[in-house]
This record gives C-alpha cells, sequence and structure tokens, in this order.
C-alpha cells in the first residue's frame, strides 16, 4: 500500500492526526531501565503499545539512534510497528539529501532496511536527490518522501523564508519548495511537506499551495506549537491531511514507573485537539 492510502487507514483507524515521535534519550529513561542493555527498544515498545490507538503515525529520529550504535534497536522496533501495528504509518525522520548516487543507498535505508512508509528528505539538493527515492530498484511498495518546507526552529527563517528577485517571483524559498513538490515531485512518487507548528500563518499558505498533500507537521509540545491552531490553519478541506506530532512531551511525560501511562495521557491530551473531522 502506498504512503497516501497506507494514511488515510491510519487517520480513519486512530480517529485523530496524532503522530508519537519517538526520539529516545537514555538520560531520560526512567530508572527502571537503569543498567539495561536492551533499554532503548524497551522504552520505545512500552511507548509504541500504549499509544498505538490513537496514533496515525509514529516517526522514529534516526540521530537518536545511530548517536547511542542503536541501528539494531531502530530496525527492531521499525519491524515491531509494522508487525504489530500494522494500522499505524511508519515516518522515518532521517532528514536526508544528497546527490543521486548516495541518495540510492538512503532511499534503500529507509525503505529496504527499515521498512518505513514514508522519510524525510531536504529538498534543497534537487529534483535528480528526489529521484531514487521513487526508483522501482529502491521503493516497490509506493513508499513517499516528506520534504523540509517551513522547519519548526528560529533558525528556519535564515534561508527558508527569504524571498527570491522579481524575476523567479518574489516568494519566499519556502513557498518555491511547496509549489515545486505539489507541481513536479509529486507527479514522481507520493510526497508531503514538514511545516512546523510554529508558524501557523505559514501553514496556512503551505495548505492552499499543495491542496490535500499531507503535512508532518512538528512542534507542539516542547516547543510550544498549538494543537488547535494547527488544525485550524493547516487542515485539508476535508478535515484531514495531517500529522501532527510530538515527541519530548509525551516520550518524557514522567520519570517514574507510571511513565507508559503519563505518555498515554498526554498523548490522548494532544489527540483529542486533533480528531479528524472527516
Ligand atoms: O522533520 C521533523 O520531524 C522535524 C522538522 C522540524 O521542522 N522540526 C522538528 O522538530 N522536527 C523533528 O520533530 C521532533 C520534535 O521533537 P519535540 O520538540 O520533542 O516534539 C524532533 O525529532 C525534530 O528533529
Amino acid at each position: 500500500m502506498g504512503f497516501h492510502a497506507q494514511l488515510e487507514r491510519s487517520w480513519t483507524a486512530a480517529g485523530s492526526m496524532l503522530c508519537v515521535g519517538l526520539d529516545p534519550d537514555p538520560a531520560r529513561y526512567p530508572s527502571v531501565f537503569d543498567g539495561a542493555p536492551d533499554a532503548t527498544e524497551r522504552f520505545c515498545r512500552a511507548i509504541i503499545d500504549a499509544t498505538a490507538d490513537i496514533a496515525c503515525a509514529f516517526k522514529p529520529q534516526i540521530a537518536y539512534f545511530a548517536s547511542q550504535r542503536g541501528e539494531q534497536a531502530l530496525e527492531n522496533i521499525c519491524t515491531y510497528i509494522r508487525e504489530n501495528h500494522p494500522d499505524v504509518t511508519l515516518i522515518l525522520d532521517a532528514k536526508r539529501g544528497d546527490i543521486g548516487s548516495t541518495a540510492d543507498h538512503y532511499a534503500h535505508e529507509a525503505f529496504g532496511r527499515y521498512g518505513a512508509h514514508a522519510v524525510t528528505v531536504n529538498p534543497y539538493l534537487g529534483t535528480d536527490s528526489i529521484e531514487p527515492f521513487f526508483s522501482e530498484k529502491n521503493n516497490s511498495d509506493g513508499s513517499g518522501i516528506i520534504l523540509l518546507c517551513r522547519t519548526s526552529n528560529p533558525g528556519g527563517d535564515d534561508f527558508q523564508s527569504i524571498v527570491s528577485s522579481a524575476e523567479h517571483g518574489g516568494k519566499p524559498l519556502y513557498v518555491h519548495v511547496a509549489e515545486r513538490v505539489a507541481d513536479q515531485w509529486s507527479q514522481l512518487g507520493e510526497c508531503g511537506l514538514v511545516v512546523g507548528a510554529t508558524y501557523p500563518t505559514e501553514l496556512a499558505d503551505v495548505r492552499t499551495i499543495v491542496g490535500d498533500l499531507p503535512l508532518l507537521v512538528p512542534g507542539v509540545g516542547a516547543q510550544g506549537g498549538d494543537a488547535a491552531t494547527v488544525m485550524e490553519h493547516g487542515a485539508s478541506a476535508a478535515g484531514r491531511g495531517l500529522i501532527v506530532s510530538s515527541s519530548r512531551a509525551i516520550l518524557y511525560a514522567s520519570a517514574g514507573d507510571d511513565f507508559a501511562e503519563a505518555a498515554r495521557a498526554e498523548a490522548e491530551k494532544t489527540a483529542a485537539s486533533l480528531r479528524s473531522r472527516a
């Protein structure tokens, strides 16, 4: 099943557009995991099982695993999600982007090794850096890419808000990205875009440009974005179209033995603001 069809299935099954970000930081694990060699895998599985029925997506962040030599744990967790929670969309947050010959390997990593339904990709190397993600060799299941458009961090302004010359339309760079994805890259394969919850005006602009394409919206919870505002500015005409991601606020809702229950309670609170209207 392709990325977009999988996402429709997930929105319906979860009844919400909440994505739980998996950013496992050993320094913040509850003490029950002290000294456990498989702590990362067990911590993530506990969070996954506690939230799977109300989450449309899980989004593991690859750096959190790679920095602790945890690629095998990531692989196991991805397999666990695909096998035990098939209704939930698996998004690998890797923010890849490179020349075609290298992008080929990034695509194989995301879809072949980790079995992701979609992977986050940096658009700035252009069309030939995107094509390998959609080649038959790397992607026979219709997996998708989610392109960074207007990121949630303040420094996103440094480049993404620069307005092009009149010759190029006199628009901010993130608008050029949205237009390119909507008009051209969506013809190559199934796409989505990243727009931070912390920039609701830009979120509304991007929604207008890209029609029904899915928007991954990080920045609620720890970064201060508001879920209800995201719904208001970012939902598609059908009241769907969003993957609203929160990581730390859910993962570390409690440092005690009740961490999984606390994670669920926090996830429920956010999901309630993100109920799809369709
Ligand atoms: O692509 C992303 O997921 C992403 C894009 C963006 O613009 N901002 C952003 O915070 N993220 C990721 O989303 C997660 C946010 O985590 P919390 O702030 O703890 O919810 C991190 O894993 C970030 O790497």
